[in-house]
């Protein structure tokens, strides 16, 4: 047993560095430690027990431990990746390394973040002393669409992102081609910043849920529900504008696309809102029959919810996989929109799966009646 401190300090901001085979993510990854702003920071470099060579870019000391000239501290993983991030802790608390201010992993080419975020949100203790700050996807600005077309593990990794970051931007010659990937990744992932490699580190690693001391910083610019929606009001248009298209001439010109992007299709994000506040109790069976029931296919669940025994301190919600849990109770709204919001991002599950269950929980009735406008304003009626 450690000798637990009275208060628990403020959890250490955690960052997911991913991106397919290739992308950038090293060089990045150089750039960004050169910087003042990652002074303290340690680097875990996700190997999964494959061999890598990624460590091998960066100068090796002892163990695995680098120390870096921008007093960076890297370390590079084989084997587990919890019992690493307690290590860490440990050594920490024990004043054998310096006390870093933020942990950034960096995955393999392949890897689907997700389980990374799952290890770290499940575990009882990381989960607190870790806040996980984000996912940064690094996509080859010139090779990237042809990756997402092959790879599912890319669409993923674009899709579960906080922010996608452009790489190899001077290789850029055809500029209508980068057009098209950036309009392709605000679709696949609305709520994501896209910036280029050479964006301000700041902005790359920070900008989540959480500020470099661990503290609570912007609930609506993590959450980006009115870019969710608005993404989902235009895919409604673009897939009605198809359908009369279609109809008219029995073909589907220009729109090979559709095609080639079947991957992004599978994975989709949405929003589910409501006005009025959810008990504890409600909110958790729901989240609980969602995550038995649907699990795998929840790449990401981020959510504001107000609950009805406390509406003024909105809970925080942040979940991925089989796991969702609440990781602030917020001191007040961030802004006058007090609606419960939760966005979706999910692989192949229709958000109707999701919506249903949510109106069952809340007591509303199906949406596609026609009167459930009206009727959802007074749920009790509908209550046998
Ligand atoms: N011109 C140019 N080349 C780049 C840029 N970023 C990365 N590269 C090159 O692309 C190749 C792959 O870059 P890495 O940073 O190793 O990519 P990675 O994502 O870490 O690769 P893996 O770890 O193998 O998945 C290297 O040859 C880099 O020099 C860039 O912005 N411009």
């Amino acid at each position: 047993m450690t000798n637990a401190p009275m208060t628990p300090p403020p959890p250490i901001p955690l960052t997911i560095l991913t991106g397919f085979l290739g992308a950038g993510k090293t060089t990045l990854l150089n750039r960004m430690l050169k910087s003042p702003a990652l002074q303290d920071t340690v680097v875990i470099i996700n190997e999964f027990g494959e061999i890598g060579l990624d460590h091998l870019l960066v100068e090796t000391v002892d163990e695995g431990m680098v120390l870096l000239s921008a007093g960076c501290l890297c370390c590079s993983v084989r084997g587990d990746l919890i019992a690493t991030l307690e290590d860490l802790l440990r050594k920490r608390d024990n004043g054998r390394i310096m006390p870093f201010r933020r942990v950034i992993i960096e995955t393999t080419g392949l890897a689907d973040p997700a389980p990374i975020l799952h290890a770290v949100l499940y575990h009882p203790y990381l989960s607190m002393r870790y806040a996980v700050e984000g996912v940064v996807t690094v996509i080859d600005a010139v090779n990237g669409a042809l990756t997402l077309d092959l790879h599912r593990e890319a669409v993923k990794q674009a899709a579960v992102a906080e922010r996608i970051v452009l790489a190899k931007m001077d290789l850029v010659q055809d500029r209508t081609s980068l057009r098209d990937l950036r309009e392709r990744l605000r679709q696949l992932n609305p709520g994501a910043a896209i910036l280029e490699a050479d964006a301000p580190v700041e902005d790359i690693v920070a900008g989540g849920l959480f500020d470099l001391d661990g503290k609570i910083a912007d609930v609506a610019g993590w959450l980006k529900t009115e870019a969710v929606e608005e993404a989902e009001r235009l895919s409604h248009a673009h897939q009605h504008a198809h359908h009369h298209h279609d109809d008219h001439d029995g073909h589907d010109h220009g729109h090979r696309h559709h095609d080639v992007n079947r991957h992004d299709e599978r994975i989709r994000a949405f929003c589910l809102t409501s006005n009025q506040p959810v008990r504890q109790g409600t909110l958790d069976m729901f989240l609980d029959l969602l995550r038995s029931s649907q699990g795998a296919k929840l790449l990401r669940v981020k959510g504001l919810v107000a609950l009805a025994e406390d509406p003024e301190h909105p809970v925080v919600i942040h979940g991925v996989q089989h796991v969702i849990h609440v990781p602030a109770i917020l001191p007040r709204w961030p802004s006058e929109d007090r609606r419960s919001r939760i966005v979706f991002i999910v692989d192949d599950l229709e958000r109707e799966t999701v919506e249903k269950l949510w109106n069952a929980f809340l007591g509303r009735p199906a949406v596609d009646q026609p009167d459930a406008a009206a009727l959802s304003d007074n749920p009790l009626s509908l209550r046998r």
